[in-house]
């Protein structure tokens, strides 16, 4: 599917181009064959209405008689053959060839999208109206959805039984067919569809006596924090506090990690300028060739499942390039830990609303039989570094509403944490979610670090919750 990645919609965009060219052939060939039939048409006419005039005198010159089997034998056979011309063949290989392309859309994708938008405007709470009127936030667009656009909503909210969305979506086809906003020869069909199915709901109102609307739980939760402002409360603001961060790295005295507490419970970090953007050019670049196989050797813990993560994602190993391997280093030096275990680094590009919805990075007890997991793998994911590699123009914060804490994307900038206490045991307040991105892309990258190897750069301590230990000692 294509609407899971922003990316890989630039190359759509292109196809379209292709295709509006075939289109156009298609219609000059077919213009030229009407021309044709015209004089052809026209020369009979006027043969038949001099013969019609007087019959007879007609037939007394032979001319007119070879004229007229002429006419109605080679010349029809020619007039024949124009009409079966099959432009439509021609024309429909061409298009065959560009829709069986990887990533052409299909009516998925388009169901997706709408799937998508969706859950974007119930996480943004926009409203139904000014949406299909191209305000998206703070952003006014030029570009409108037309009456049939809005019945595709509704049927999907009512689908969904989400009914005072749907309902306020077919209010707008409605409002939206009478303002001539309406497009493929839509009917009084349509409209008295669309005013059933409002009376319909307002029926389910009237019996359920206030509106009904069955807002997913996940949705919910996340989508809270994604409404929020970012700026922390000032008696938390005042405890957080900015460094330089050596980690008694010799070459770091020179350029050292401008690190900010972003969070103290659990403890998440904020390290500036730690990916140059060449670094993300190039990665966006290798990770867009690895998009695809991306989604099959997708395995082992990665907790991500498909309906609740809107993003295409690419691992990209240490051996790809030199400077994936350069930020391999510069992790371990950000964080003391070893990278030895870790996972490849993973590089997602969001979709149309791209999201992720709530969950933790490790495997957890509750879900996993951990020592299987931890024979089979190191151990289990230690410790999360999130790398922004854009600025998202509105929406796509990175949010953990168990801890309160919201993460702006900054370019160039990674979110630290630890996942696991010292001890081993989950920390459940790492559970985050990435907000549904309203306008704009989103690109970033994950590391993983994992438990085995780190032993002696992080020990155990006596308190197995215990939460002193830190990035920078
Ligand atoms: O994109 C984000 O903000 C979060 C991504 C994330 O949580 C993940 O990939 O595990
Ligand atoms: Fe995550």
């Amino acid at each position: 599917e294509v609407y899971t990645s922003v990316a890989v919609l630039e190359d759509v965009i292109n196809t379209e181009t292709k295709i509006i060219s075939s289109i156009e052939e298609y219609i000059r060939l077919e213009s030229e064959k009407l021309d044709h039939l015209n004089r052809y048409m026209k020369r009979y006419q006027e043969q038949n209405n001099l013969a019609l005039r007087n019959i007879e005198d007609y037939l007394e010159n032979p001319l007119n008689i070879y004229l007229l089997i002429k006419r109605l034998t080679v010349e029809l056979q020619a007039v024949e053959d124009l009409i079966g011309l099959n432009n439509v063949e021609k024309v429909s290989s061409n298009l065959d060839l560009y829709k069986n392309r990887t990533d052409f859309p299909t009516v998925q994708d388009f169901n997706g999208t709408i799937r998508s938008l969706a859950v974007m405007q119930d996480v943004y709470r926009l409203n139904t109206s000014a949406f299909a009127s191209g305000q998206l936030g703070k952003f006014k667009y030029d570009t409108e959805l037309s009456s049939w656009d809005c019945i595709q909503f509704g049927n999907h909210y009512y689908e969904k039984e989400y009914y005072n969305y749907s309902h306020s979506w077919f209010e707008e086809g409605k409002n939206r067919f009478s303002r001539k906003f309406n497009e493929f020869g839509e009917t009084n069909a349509h409209l008295n569809y669309v005013q059933a199915r409002i009376k319909e709901m307002d029926e389910i109102f009237r019996k359920n006596n206030s509106l009904v609307n069955h807002e997913d739980r996940e949705t919910e939760l996340f989508g809270e924090h994604c409404r929020k402002d970012m700026t922390p409360p000032i008696e938390i603001l005042s405890k957080l506090k900015c460094k330089y961060v050596t980690n008694n790295k010799p070459y770091l005295l020179i350029a050292p990690f401008k690190v900010e507490e972003i969070s103290m419970k659990p403890r998440i970090l904020r390290f500036y300028n730690v990916m140059s953007d060449s670094e993300i050019e190039k990665l966006k670049e290798l990770a867009y060739s690895r998009f695809e196989t991306a989604k099959i050797s997708r395995k082992g813990i990665d907790l991500a499942l498909d309906s609740s993560r809107l993003a295409k994602v690419a691992w990209i190993s240490k051996t790809t390039h030199e400077c994936v391997a350069k930020i391999s280093e510069r992790i371990s030096d950000m964080t003391g830990l070893t990278t030895r275990t870790s996972e490849p680094l993973q590089t997602s590009n969001y979709g149309v609303g791209g999201y992720f919805k709530s969950h933790w990075d490790f495997a957890h007890p509750k879900f996993f039989n951990i020592s299987t997991l931890a024979r089979r793998n190191n151990g289990n994911r230690i410790a999360t570094l999130l790398f922004y590699m854009n600025e998202v123009s509105q929406g796509g914060h990175t949010v953990f509403p168990l801890a309160g804490v919201i993460a702006k994307p900054i370019k160039g900038s990674a979110v630290v944490w630890y996942n696991l206490y010292p001890s081993g045991d989950a920390d459940n307040d790492t559970r985050h979610a990435a907000c549904p991105v309203l306008t704009g892309t989103k690109w970033v990258s994950n590391k993983w670090l994992y438990e085995y190897g780190q032993e002696f750069l992080r020990p155990c301590e006596l308190d197995p919750h215990a939460t002193g230990y830190d990035f920078f000692k």
